[in-house]
């Protein structure tokens, strides 16, 4: 196994052969020339317009779709030498409406693939009511429910857990959490990322919510039309610095909010100079610029005053918090179109 890189595409391409010959002929590539790795332990999210290809490139990993050029490696192998089945136990995947089986309660739901693999009774026991408490639902609770019996949200939970099951490597979710209310969602979002952390597990999300990607994302692809990749960067620098006019487009709204969501209060913002008056709300180096500037705007305050742990360095106002917005946005001068940045 390559330690760098739990998931290569090399050219890869796909073009569907659908309509009749004439059409086909011409059917343009739905992902036409992609390389681009995935880096062990890291969440890797595809965003962009609807059609872009984001599905098909996330399907060609559990070979769902194949490749018509190039290839695609999992864990330094070729997919398409490997027989779909053992693949498919190292490659988890998570799609909205999960797909769960109607008529299956939920701890059989989440048995499926260790029943498939022969598993025995106390050994899949275990392992379901593990699963069910790592994705918060009480095994006690929920294992005997059926799919009907839960809300959106605790069906999305049991679908995590169900492509968890065998502990994959590598995990593929395509609008995991896209029909569940924002707040639920949120709330997912936070507890998948706990599980991701503690799991270690790569993962390949997909989703068109670029408040989504920026939020999961260890490092975003932001895609156009083809399966084209516009950028490949954390997605602070996505928000910040888009490389191309498509990637301004899809971050441009909101973008403000979304920075003060990612960038975090450095040294550099404080005036050390300035003391907080006598009650000004504390914040401390590396919180959220959202957060501080929640704090200065709270009645009555002009400046927080800024701590490094217990020692205090300095005052912040609203005006440094908009610096330091535009030191985001200058940043280091490392993006090219089209180009990757390293993080
Ligand atoms: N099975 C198929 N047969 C023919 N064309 C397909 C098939 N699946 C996808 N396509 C086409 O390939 C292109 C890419 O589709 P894909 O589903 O990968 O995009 P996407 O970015 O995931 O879109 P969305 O965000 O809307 O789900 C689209 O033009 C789509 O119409």
């Amino acid at each position: 196994m390559d330690d760098e890189w739990a998931i290569r595409f090399e050219h890869a391409a796909k073009t569907y052969a659908a309509g009749s010959s004439a059409s086909r002929a011409h059917a343009p590539a739905a992902v036409d020339d992609l390389s681009l790795d995935v880096r062990t332990g890291e969440v890797l999210v595809l965003v962009g317009p609807s059609g872009c290809g984001k599905s098909t490139t996330l399907r060609m990993v559990n070979r769902l779709v194949e490749p018509t050029g190039g290839r695609v490696l999992v864990e330094g192998r070729d997919v398409a030498t490997l027989d779909v089945v053992e693949l498919r136990r190292h490659v988890g995947y998570v799609i909205q409406n999960v797909g769960l089986f109607p008529h299956r309660t939920v701890a059989q739901n989440v048995a499926t693939v260790p029943r498939l693999l022969g598993w025995d009774r106390g050994r899949t026991r275990t392992r379901v009511a593990e699963l069910l408490e790592l994705v918060g639902l009480a095994p006690d609770r929920y294992a005997r429910r059926y799919p009907h019996e839960l809300s959106g949200g605790e069906r999305q939970r049991v679908g995590v857990a169900r492509a968890l099951a065998t502990d994959p490597p590598v995990l593929l979710m395509d609008e995991p959490f896209g029909a569940v209310d924002p707040v639920g969602r949120r709330r997912l979002q936070d507890e998948f990322a706990r599980i991701q952390r503690e799991l270690g597990t790569t993962v390949m999300l997909v989703t068109h919510d670029v408040d989504e990607a920026v939020r999961m994302a260890d490092r975003v692809a932001v895609m156009s039309t083809g399966g084209h990749v516009e950028q490949l960067a954390p997605p602070l620098d996505v928000v910040a610095r888009p490389a191309t006019p498509a990637v301004a487009d899809l971050v441009g709204r909101g973008r403000t909010a979304r920075l003060l969501a990612l960038g975090r209060l450095a040294r550099d913002d404080v005036d050390p100079a300035t003391t907080a008056p006598a009650g000004a709300p504390v914040v401390q180096l590396g919180d959220e610029l959202g957060e501080v500037l929640d704090a200065i705007a709270s009645d009555g305050v002009r400046a927080a005053a800024v701590h490094d742990g217990r020692t205090p360095i300095g005052a912040v106002t609203a005006a440094d918090v908009l610096t330091a917005l535009r030191r985001l946005v200058a940043g280091p001068a490392d993006v090219t179109p089209g180009g990757t940045t390293t993080a």
